[in-house]
């Protein structure tokens, strides 16, 4: 099967600052991939060259070619817009609207069209707040702003809010290291549910997480691509040293 993303050669500059080095990798259709790594070696950066949210650094360059479903997402003629709807993006720190729970999931769906009439509206509500495991907590207070839900709650809120404009790929950066252990227990049984619909990309630092969530990992390590691989086979029977120094603890 073709790849979801395929991402061929691809280097990020910060200024004349190189930050990712002739990155090659694919993601799958359904699967959870994992990038991991030390502190600086680029995960973030490629992560989001694949929605093109490096757009937003004025420093940032991007070189190479990322394909989604074979087509250019660097291509002048790309709606920014759309690309990111069809590849979403959950962040580090929860980072919901200030506005109610509701309106949270609604707008996008409705500056996209995809739902204008309010019953169609409340049903895609419905369904992605499910969806994101968050509805029967929320239900009663729809109205409620978004801002005031727990941590983890904020962090469904912000997946609810990914899926309620039917993505292809959701990425998520660290989106645990702000949580508690149960709340991102949680965010890891929502991507388990959730993998069989989305790809998924996930920057981790947390080993066990990465081991727990995904089917495959790359390992990254200063703005290279050292290892990629099905996950087992990186934390059992990592080919290259760096990924098992890494791995076990050794440095990073
Ligand atoms: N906006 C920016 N301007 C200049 N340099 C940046 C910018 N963002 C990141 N960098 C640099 O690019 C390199 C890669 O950073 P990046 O945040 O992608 O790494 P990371 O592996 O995600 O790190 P961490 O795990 O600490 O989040 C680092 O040297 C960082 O200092």
């Amino acid at each position: 099967m073709t790849p979801k993303i395929s991402a061929r050669d691809v280097s990020v500059f910060y200024g004349a600052k190189q930050a990712i080095d002739h990155v090659s990798i694919d993601v799958d259709r359904d699967t959870v991939l994992a990038f991991i790594g030390p502190s600086g070696c680029g995960k973030s950066t490629f992560l989001r060259t694949l929605n093109r949210m490096n757009d937003t650094v004025a420093s940032a360059r991007v070189t190479g070619e990322i394909l989604l479903d074979g087509e250019d997402i660097y291509a002048s003629g790309m709606d920014v817009v759309q690309l990111r709807a069809r590849v979403g993006m959950v962040f580090q720190k929860p980072n919901p609207f200030p506005k109610s729970i509701y309106e949270n999931v609604a707008y996008g769906p409705r500056i996209h069209g995809l739902a204008t009439a309010r019953a169609d509206l409340d049903a895609l509500v419905e369904q992605s707040l499910l969806r994101a495991g968050l509805w029967d907590e929320v239900k009663d207070r729809l109205s409620d702003s978004g801002t005031a839900l727990s941590g983890g709650q904020q962090q469904r809120l912000c997946i609810a809010r990914a899926i309620a404009v039917d993505p292809e790929v959701i990425l998520m950066d660290e989106p645990c290291s702000a949580l508690d252990p149960i709340a991102t227990a949680r965010i890891e049984e929502l991507i388990h549910e959730l993998k069989g619909r989305y790809a998924i990309v996930i920057v981790t630092h947390n080993m066990q997480q990465a081991a727990r969530v995904s089917q495959n990992t790359a390992f990254f390590h200063l703005g290279r691509l050292v290892e990629f691989g099905a996950t087992s086979d990186i934390f059992t029977n990592p080919r290259e040293e760096r990924t098992r120094d890494y791995i076990t603890g050794r440095y990073g």
